[in-house]
C-alpha cells in the first residue's frame, strides 16, 4: 500500500492526506454511481436490481483484493457490503420496474 510507510508530523497533516484521498475517492464513487445507474436501465424486477449473487461476488472480490494489498479484507468487505446496499437502494429509486408504456395507477 503506497501510504503504509508514510509518517506524519501531526494529526492535521494526516487529516490533510485523508482529505486529498477522499477527493479522489468521491470522484471514483460518482463514476461508480453512473455505472450502477446504467446497469439499472437493463433491469425490470426488484430481484434483478438486488442481483444477490453478483453483489456477493463484488463484496468477496473487494475483500480479496484488500488482503492482497495488505489491508483488512473484513473491513473492506464490510464497507463494500454497505456501499452495494446503498447502490441497490439508489437503483430502486432511479430505475423503473415497470415498462415505460405502463400508465400510472390512479392513486400514484
Ligand atoms: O452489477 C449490477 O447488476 C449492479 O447493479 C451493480 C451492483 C454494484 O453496486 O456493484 C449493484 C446492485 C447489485 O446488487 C449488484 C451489483
Amino acid at each position: 500500500m503506497a501510504d503504509s510507510g508514510d509518517s506524519y508530523a501531526d494529526l492535521a497533516e494526516v487529516r490533510a492526506a485523508i482529505d486529498d484521498l477522499d477527493a479522489d475517492l468521491v470522484e471514483l464513487l460518482v463514476r461508480r454511481q453512473r455505472l450502477v445507474r446504467a446497469a439499472g436501465t437493463f433491469k425490470r424486477t426488484d430481484l434483478e436490481v438486488q442481483a444477490p449473487d453478483r453483489a456477493a461476488a463484488v463484496v468477496a472480490t473487494a475483500a480479496a483484493r484488500a488482503e492482497e494489498a495488505g489491508g483488512s479484507g473484513e473491513l473492506i468487505g464490510d464497507i463494500y457490503r454497505a456501499m452495494v446496499d446503498s447502490f441497490i437502494a439508489y437503483e430502486r429509486r432511479n430505475v423503473s420496474s415497470a415498462p415505460p408504456s405502463t400508465p400510472p395507477a390512479p392513486n400514484d
